[in-house]
C-alpha cells in the first residue's frame, strides 16, 4: 500500500508537487493521470526515495522507502524502462538485480516468463525495441514478488497484444491483493483496467474517486479527465486552441 500525504516537492523555487495527498490501496488498480508536467513521474520517484520532497511524506506499507529491508520484495517499480545496461543480455540484468536480494535464478525465468520473454532473453537489452524494453522493465519490477508495484507509463510502445496482456497482468495483480499504481496518458485503457483514479493538475490533487463515483461527473473517464484538467493544461497545441491558423 501507497500511502502520500501533503506531499511538496520544488525545483529551483518552482512548486512541481504541491501538497499531494492520496492512497494507492492493496487489491486495487489506481490510476495516476494528468497532463503532461503535472508531477506524476516526480510524485512516483518521491514515493521511492530517488527525490527528496520539501515537505510530506511517502510511505510504503508504513514505511519510508529508505528504511525498506529488502526494498525489492515490498515495492516493484518501473519508472524508465531505459535505464538497463545496454551491454547486458535481459537475463543477466534480471539476474544483477536479483542478485541483490539474494532472488534466486528459478524467479528471474519465472518473470521472464511472465513477461513473455523468453526468445530473446539472451539479447543485449541495448538492442530491444520500446515495447520490449516495456516488458523487461515489468520482469524486473516483478522480480522480487512484491506486495506494491509502481508503473510509469508502462503501456507506452506496447503493441495491442501487449496492452492487453498488461491489462490482464495489472488486473490479476490487484487480485492477488497487490497495490499497484499506473500512470498512463491512455485514458480509455485506464478505464479499462483501473478500479480508482487520483487525477493531478500543477501539482495538486483535482480527484481521487473509484471510477463510476458521482464525484468524476457524468459521461466517461476521458470526460471526466478532461474536465477536471481544463485550468492545468501546461502545454496546448494552437489546433487545440481553435484552428491551425
Ligand atoms: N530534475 C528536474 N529538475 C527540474 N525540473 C524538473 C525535474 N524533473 C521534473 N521537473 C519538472 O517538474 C514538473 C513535473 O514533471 P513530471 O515529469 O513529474 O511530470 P509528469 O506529470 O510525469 O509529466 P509527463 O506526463 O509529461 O511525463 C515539470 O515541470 C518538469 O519540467
Amino acid at each position: 500500500m501507497i500511502q502520500v500525504r501533503e506531499l511538496t516537492k520544488c525545483y529551483g523555487g518552482r512548486v512541481v508537487v504541491d501538497g499531494l495527498t492520496f492512497t494507492a490501496p492493496p487489491g486495487v488498480v489506481t490510476g495516476f493521470l494528468g497532463p503532461n508536467g503535472a508531477g506524476k513521474s516526480t510524485t512516483m520517484r518521491l514515493i521511492v526515495g530517488l527525490e527528496r520532497p520539501a515537505s510530506g511524506t511517502a510511505m510504503v506499507d508504513g514505511v519510508r522507502y529508505a528504511d525498506l529491508r529488502a526494498p525489492l520484495r515490498s515495492v516493484g517499480t518501473m519508472l524508465d524502462a531505459r535505464s538497463v545496461h545496454p551491454g547486458r543480455t535481459a537475463f543477466r540484468h534480471l539476474m544483477a538485480v536479483a542478485r541483490t536480494h539474494g532472488i534466486p535464478r528459478s524467479r528471474v525465468q519465472e518473470v521472464i516468463g511472465l513477461a513473455g520473454l523468453e526468445s530473446v532473453a539472451g539479447r543485449r537489452a541495448g538492442t530491444f525495441s520500446l515495447g520490449m524494453g516495456q516488458r523487461l522493465g515489468i520482469a524486473g519490477a516483478l522480480l522480487g514478488d512484491p506486495g506494491t508495484l509502481i508503473l510509469d507509463e508502462p503501456v507506452n510502445g506496447l503493441d495491442p497484444d501487449g496492452v492487453l496482456w498488461m491489462r490482464h497482468l495489472v488486473r490479476e495483480l490487484a487480485a492477488e491483493g497487490r497495490a499497484v499504481l499506473l500512470s498512463s496518458h491512455l485514458v480509455h485503457e485506464l478505464a479499462l483496467c483501473a478500479d480508482r483514479v487520483v487525477v493531478i493538475g500543477k501539482g495538486r490533487l483535482l480527484a481521487d474517486a473509484a471510477l463510476g463515483d458521482p464525484a468524476l461527473g457524468e459521461g466517461s473517464l476521458e470526460d471526466a479527465y478532461l474536465r477536471l484538467t481544463a485550468g492545468s493544461v501546461e502545454f496546448r497545441s494552437g489546433a487545440a486552441r481553435g484552428g491551425v491558423r
